[in-house]
């Protein structure tokens, strides 16, 4: 095993142990506290997304929907909502919050039907609200219409301001809305309408429309984001992921592919297109982090492509160390496959709290001001003494290895190396992840070295993108063999400029 010298992306602190205090005196002072700034922004990084369950064809539709939308929690926890449909009558129930919250057996009695379409939100457009909550569901001409999506339409804006020149007024500050506008507005047949609207869209999306007599699936023509089709009995099912059939207990059927829409109705299962597929660009972030170990995208397990990502950095970055952890509870896959190809034992030498949430009551101030100390915690008789590499799946801003990197050197850890699974995360996203403003972004302003130097490491590498596409697998032939990588390199695969526009074009929340 060699160590890795001259890559952009590593660094080393030089002879002897950093002790210099935390850079970000700031956070463990409790200052920001102190200057009213809310637990959210201290704590603000890439959030997590959204997650979209359908079933068409199965008297417990809003059960299904139910399971299937916990199991996707993980993507979105601000809000969540179902809708059924009953021979054409629509039923629904969106609210703030986690699903088990949001949902008791009398809610879940009410919504009866055997189709459904629901939906976890983390917000990207619009601000976390009742009325941007999802399914949002309209009357138009022809019924009912129910929708949702995990995404974000990237010239929203222009197509809002287009519509609200022509008359249309919007009752959410969604993005996910504007759909609904055109295809309300066309005089086509519902799916040719549903053609039409797609294709005016520019960004990435995974969307199930629903309608009196039909459930539409679509994902973009990039294919940024997951959606699976399964079969339960002789019902059909959508799913961003692939756990939530393992929890209803449906079967795999296969990915939707970018630029297809899938259509449900009495008829049984129809597949069409609404462009050709552009350069597939599946987010290369629901490898690395967002979706759960136990999920498939395009058939490969994202455990197992997390155990290669940390395979990979042993090769491109070893370092002689007495053990290895990972931070809970996205990196420890990463961190095992790091120990695996190392020989370097895994051990377990941070603990995640599961009960800390994201909107935890804020106790006394001491314990604000070690906030991080009520999610994550060192365990002192395994790192003390020791040489420790850190596995994660991604610097952001840089605070939680800050504080990581700290809280093992208090429990006594000797030295401590940082691993990271992913290129340096400069660059917003466009398509459907809610990013820090780009000047928060560590690595967008600063060099490893200087990143290395911030959260106290004595050594930092991120993974080159070529480990990362080897690691995930990729598809042979087609540029960046599939991925999405622009918050890595700024190569984003459709225009996003519109993004601008949003500031000046939509004024509401
Ligand atoms: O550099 P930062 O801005 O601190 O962000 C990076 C961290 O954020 C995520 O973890 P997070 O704590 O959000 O959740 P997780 O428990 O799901 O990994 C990610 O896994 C990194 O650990
Ligand atoms: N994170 C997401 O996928 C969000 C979906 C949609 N853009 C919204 O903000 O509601
Ligand atoms: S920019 Fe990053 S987070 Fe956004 S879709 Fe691309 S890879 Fe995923
Ligand atoms: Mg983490």
């Amino acid at each position: 095993m060699s160590s890795a010298t001259g890559s952009a992306w590593s660094a080393e602190a030089g002879a002897g142990r950093l002790n210099q205090p935390a850079a970000d005196a700031r956070f463990w002072s409790g200052d920001y506290y102190n200057e009213g700034h809310s637990h959210e922004e201290i704590f603000d990084k890439v959030k997590e997304e959204c997650g979209v369950f359908g079933v068409f064809g199965h008297p417990g539709a809003s059960e299904l929907a139910y399971f299937g939308l916990h199991a996707l929690q993980h993507r979105g926890e601000e809000s969540c909502g179902i809708c059924t449909s009953e021979e054409g009558a629509f039923h629904y129930h969106r609210g703030m919050g986690l699903v088990k919250e949001v949902f008791d057996r009398d809610k879940l009695d009410g919504l009866v039907g055997d189709r459904a379409i629901g939906h976890v939100r983390y917000s990207t457009s619009g601000s976390s609200k009742l009325a941007n909550a999802q399914p949002l569901v309209f009357k138009y001409r022809d019924g009912d219409l129910a929708v949702c999506t995990n995404g974000n339409i990237v010239n929203e804006p222009v197509i809002r301001r287009e519509l609200e020149e022509q008359g249309s007024i919007f009752q959410t500050s969604s993005d996910t809305e504007v759909i609904a506008h055109l295809i309300a507005r066309s005089p086509k047949d519902l799916v040719e309408a549903v053609k039409d609207a797609f294709a005016r869209l520019i960004g990435g999306y995974a969307f199930l429309i629903m309608t009196k007599d039909r459930l539409i699936a679509a994902c973009d023509p990039n294919g940024f984001r997951p959606l699976v089709l399964g079969r339960i009995g002789d019902a059909y099912v959508f799913a961003s992921e692939t756990c939530a059939f393992e929890t209803i207990g449906a079967e795999y059927v296969r990915d939707v592919e970018p630029g297809e829409l899938l259509v449900l109705d009495k008829n049984g299962l129809r597949e069409e297109r609404f462009a050709k597929m552009e350069r597939r660009a599946i987010c290369a972030m629901e490898y690395i982090y967002f979706a759960r170990p136990d999920s498939d995208i395009y058939q490969t397990n994202l455990h197992s492509a997390r155990k290669r990502m940390g395979q990979k950095l042993a090769l491109e970055a070893f370092v002689d160390a007495d053990i290895v952890t990972g931070v809970p509870d996205s990196s420890i896959s990463a961190a095992i496959g790091y120990a695996e190809q190392t020989g370097i034992p895994y051990e377990l030498g941070l603990i995640k709290n599961k009960y800390t949430g994201r909107t935890f009551i804020q106790p006394s101030q001491e314990l604000r001001e070690k906030g991080v100390k009520m999610k994550l915690s060192a365990v002192r008789r395994v790192v003390e003494g020791k040489r420790v590499v850190m596995i994660d799946d991604s610097i952001v801003r840089g605070t939680t290895s800050l504080r990581i990197v700290n809280m093992l050197r208090e429990a006594g850890a000797l030295e401590v190396h940082v691993r990271i699974t992913s290129p340096p995360f400069m660059n917003p996203c466009y398509y459907g992840i809610d990013t820090p403003n780009p000047a928060d972004l560590i690595a967008n302003t600063k060099s490893v070295e200087e990143i290395r130097k911030a959260i106290n490491a004595d050594s930092l590498y991120f993974l080159t993108k070529e480990g990362l596409m080897d690691a995930v697998g990729g598809h042979e032939g087609e540029k960046n063999r599939g991925l999405c990588m622009s918050c890595f390199d700024h190569d984003y695969p459709t225009q996003v400029q519109f993004e601008q526009a949003k500031a000046t074009s939509c004024s509401c929340d």
